[in-house]
């Protein structure tokens, strides 16, 4: 009895010890927007959040009201305009959804105009303020505001590659769904890596690596590949003007932060795909990849392997590379 009764309050103890590690404040700039209000709102639920904040240009107080609501611990404070250095203040990680979504016949690479600078200054802020914080870069094109970011950093003398990420979770999250829809599964047994980049042939499903999807063959193959590949474009579409994927993107911005908590608090085997500074494709001139990457106490702790390819995904390769080539020196020689 006495035994157990000690056991308990050893678990306990642990228990409190790893709690009060885990004090941590997200920052969300952006949060007024499309993505930015539901992912704060489904950060305000998950429980390894300890402090939110959240600033935009526009309407954040409002929302910060709002969601600081929810009867879960955590504190809520919205910032305006002219206090984004108030914002950044001792967090631990910050989410980024600031910037322009696409309309119909834009490509990503259309964004870039806008968002390049928009991303820019609010890195800057984020190095000058909070340089140890974990960046996570949802505005797009991703494939060129991650390098852009990570310039800033080096510039600014504080720049560590195993915190800064790019948000390529929603393509694994389609690629997950659309299989299960295809194979009559569940998702969760469709849990496709994603590798490359993030816009239309940079994105590379690895349909070969899981069960359900290794005996897709021929046309129902090659129209799944480009369903995955191109899913952002059915919601522009639909959306009509009106803007891109909001709702399913901030649940993959919240699936993602939810990751990377779990992985800063210790936890080990946290692995999901994530477009990283990484050595896989260096040797062709790519110095961020999408790929499986192992999160930790650091943020990147380890970049796997992309593994073996089927002949078709060695072509989806093939195809990604000097795209994603391209957009991310166009990132780089922003900054520069
Ligand atoms: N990584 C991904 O998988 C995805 C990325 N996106 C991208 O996310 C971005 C945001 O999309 P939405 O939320 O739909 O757009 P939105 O227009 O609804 O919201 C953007 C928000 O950013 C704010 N903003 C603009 N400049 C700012 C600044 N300097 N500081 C702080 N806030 C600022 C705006 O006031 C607005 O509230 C777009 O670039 C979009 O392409 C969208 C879906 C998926
Ligand atoms: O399609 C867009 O512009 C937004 C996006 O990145 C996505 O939905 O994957």
């Amino acid at each position: 009895m006495f035994a157990r009764s000690a056991t308990r309050s050893l678990n306990n103890a642990r228990q409190f010890s790893s709690s009060a590690a885990r004090q941590t404040k997200v920052a969300v700039l952006g949060a007024g927007g499309g993505i930015g209000q539901p992912l704060s709102l489904l950060l305000k639920q998950n429980r390894l959040v300890t402090s939110l904040n959240l600033y935009d240009i526009r309407g954040a107080p409002g929302v910060a009201a709002d969601v600081s609501h929810i009867d879960t611990p955590s504190e809520v404070n919205g910032y305006p305009a002219d206090q984004l250095d108030q914002a950044l203040e001792g967090v631990k990680v910050v989410v980024i959804p600031a910037g322009v979504p696409r309309k119909p016949g834009m490509t990503r690479d259309d964004l870039f105009n806008t968002n390049a600078s928009i991303v820019r200054d609010l890195a800057s802020a984020v190095a000058r303020v909070s340089p140890e914080a974990h960046l996570l870069i949802i505005s797009n094109p991703v494939n060129s505001t991650v390098p852009i970011v990570s310039e800033v950093f080096k510039k600014a003398g504080v720049y560590d590659p195993r915190r800064i990420f790019g948000i390529t979770t929603l393509d694994v999250v389609r690629a997950s769904r659309f299989l299960s829809g295809i194979t009559g599964t569940d998702p969760k047994d469709c849990n496709v890596p994603v590798v490359g980049g993030h816009s239309g042939a940079t994105i590379v499903p690895l349909l070969s690596h899981v069960a359900h999807g290794k005996g897709l063959k021929g046309e129902s193959y090659e129209k799944l590949v480009h369903r995955i590949q191109f899913g952002g474009d059915e919601v522009v579409k639909a959306k009509d003007g009106a803007g891109s994927a909001t709702l399913s993107m901030a649940y993959a911005g919240a699936k993602f932060t939810d990751a990377l908590l779990r992985g800063l608090s210790g936890e080990k085997g946290v692995i999901t795909p994530t477009f990283v500074k990484s050595p896989l494709y260096a040797d062709k001139g790519i110095e961020y990849f999408s790929s499986l990457v192992e999160l930790g106490v650091n943020g990147v702790e380890k970049i796997n392997p992309v593994g073996p390819l089927s002949a078709e995904e060695e072509k989806l390769l093939e195809a990604c590379l000097p795209d994603l080539k391209k957009n991310i020196e166009k990132g780089k020689a922003f900054v520069a």
